[in-house]
């Protein structure tokens, strides 16, 4: 299924994750409208070869009613799994073959700060996802905001989380819409699946 093509579950019949364990992928959380689904589709233009330079407006993207698995294919393939914001109640139900995790926030939006955090601390407290590698991205930098990044950092004390936390955690700030900081997240996607093996 290609990114963007969020589709509702049958009968609950994507709740059976692919349970191979040469399946495992990255899991991509974050609460609805954050940009999960403009990011993947933003990573597969700058590694399809022909997205170096400007990456142009931003592809229309819907609310993901369901999961979206896509891969990105760069020094090694990554199978990305996006579950739509909406599907927040039952994103365990796949937390089993998740090596790595990407939970974003939307940092023009401190008024869902909140609810993103104990988001985040629910997936921390994990006992299946205990030795995934996290990249928490702070999106929609491009925008304006009467908060900064470091103060919503400092409100949800994002620092002791860190030190709290058992998995080994890194933070990014982005915008998949003008493309700033997704080399960097590609860079730490590669990283984290060369410890695959
Ligand atoms: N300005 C700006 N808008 C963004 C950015 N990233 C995403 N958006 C916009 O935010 C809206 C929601 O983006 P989606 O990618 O659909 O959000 P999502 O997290 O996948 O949402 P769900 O699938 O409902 O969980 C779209 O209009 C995007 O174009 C960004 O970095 N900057
Ligand atoms: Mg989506």
């Amino acid at each position: 299924m290609r990114a963007g093509d969020g589709r509702a579950l049958r009968r609950g019949a994507e709740l059976r994750v692919p349970g191979g364990v040469k399946d495992r992928m990255c899991l991509l959380l974050g609460a609805t409208g954050v940009g999960k689904t403009l990011l993947v589709k933003r990573l597969q233009e700058v590694t399809s070869g022909d997205g170096k330079g400007d990456l142009g407006e931003p592809p229309p993207t819907r609310p993901t009613v369901g999961t979206n698995l896509t891969d990105i294919v760069a020094q090694r393939k990554i199978t990305i799994r996006e579950l739509g914001g909406c599907m927040g109640p039952i994103w365990s139900s796949y937390y089993g073959n998740c090596r790595s995790l990407l939970f974003m926030i939307d940092a023009s939006n401190p008024t869902q700060l909140s609810a993103s955090c104990v988001q985040l601390l629910g997936l921390l407290s994990a006992e299946q996802l205990a030795e995934a590698s996290v990249l928490i991205l702070f999106n929609k930098i491009d925008l304006p905001c009467y908060m900064s990044t470091e103060e919503m950092k400092s409100l949800i004390r994002l620092p002791d989380i860190i030190a709290c936390a058992k998995q080994d955690i890194t933070t990014a700030e982005i915008s998949a819409r003008k493309g700033i900081g997704l080399a960097g997240v590609l860079d730490w996607l590669q990283a984290t699946r060369r410890g695959d093996g």
